[in-house]
């Protein structure tokens, strides 16, 4: 496997607040790594780090063996290393096909042109194309309003995907979603996931998701990563389970849903 990702002493502070300190891992090409802390441990911040929506106040950050910090998110963007969103980044008052659209016109301009119709016949075909991919084309000509909240996470997620990313880095997926709908979205994302042969790094709270769906953890607490390793490993581990799992539940899991 090659390396994809490697992040060297990042760390970010706010003021006094430490939200990330020395984070250093090495994402191999294929991966799928599950991300888990518990509120305020530094999951976000470590995000928006590696996708340029957080400058960091120190350390090194390479993607594909090239140094990427200082650069923005549509240069990352472009470059192969997409985000999705905790809460959805949605145009809400247009249909699913334009959000589609003027998403794969902004990547390929340096200037958005607002002027300029964003339907083109190439846009709608790969529009189209992820629409399917993802089980969401019958929404295709729906407000997004239209949609209950699973179907616009995958289409938070489908955006991500637009343009050929090699990796994928989602903010808690499955947040939000029933019960019910979590692992038919997270079923739906891993087989697109896996048809493209796409890298993917992902924040979760619910630990049935992470145990099926990565194969392996970083555990932050307090915004330093606590443990690296195996997915079973990581969650058998003392320290990840006084800081992290057992919070969990408290806080976010309230009635085993979050
Ligand atoms: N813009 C900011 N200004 C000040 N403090 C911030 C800012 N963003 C994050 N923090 C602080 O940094 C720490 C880490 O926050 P972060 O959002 O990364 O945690 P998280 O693990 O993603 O939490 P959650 O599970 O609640 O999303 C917290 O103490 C938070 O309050």
């Amino acid at each position: 496997m090659t390396e994809i990702l490697k992040t060297e002493g990042l760390s970010r502070y706010f003021g006094a607040v430490t939200a990330a300190e020395d984070i250093s891992v090495t994402i191999m090409a294929g991966e799928i790594v599950g991300v888990i802390g518990a509120n305020g441990a530094g999951k976000t911040t470590f995000i928006n780090m590696v996708t340029g929506y957080l400058p960091p106040s120190k350390g090194s950050i390479s993607f594909g063996g090239n140094p990427i910090k200082g650069l923005g998110p549509r240069k990352l963007m472009r470059k192969g290393l997409t985000r999705s969103f905790q809460i959805p980044q949605l145009f809400l008052e247009l249909p699913v096909i334009d959000n589609l659209a003027i998403a794969l016109a902004a990547a390929e301009q340096k200037q958005f042109q607002m002027l300029r119709p964003v339907r083109t016949p190439e846009r709608l075909g790969s529009a189209e194309e992820i629409l399917e991919q993802m089980r969401i084309s019958q929404y295709r000509d729906e407000m997004v309003t239209a949609m209950p909240q699973g179907a616009r996470k995958l289409l938070d997620i489908a955006l991500a995907m637009l343009g050929s990313p090699r990796m994928l880095l989602l903010d808690e997926p499955t947040s939000g979603v029933s019960l019910e709908e979590k692992y038919t979205l997270m079923d739906t994302v891993m087989e697109a996931v896996h048809a493209r042969g796409l890298t993917v790094l992902f924040v979760e709270h619910d630990m049935e998701i992470v145990r099926r769906y990565v194969t392996r953890v970083l555990a932050f607490a307090n915004g330093v990563v606590i443990k690296d390793g195996p997915v079973e490993e990581v969650l058998a581990d003392t320290k990840v389970q006084e800081l992290v799992t057992g919070k969990y539940h408290e806080h976010k899991n309230p009635g085993g849903d979050a």
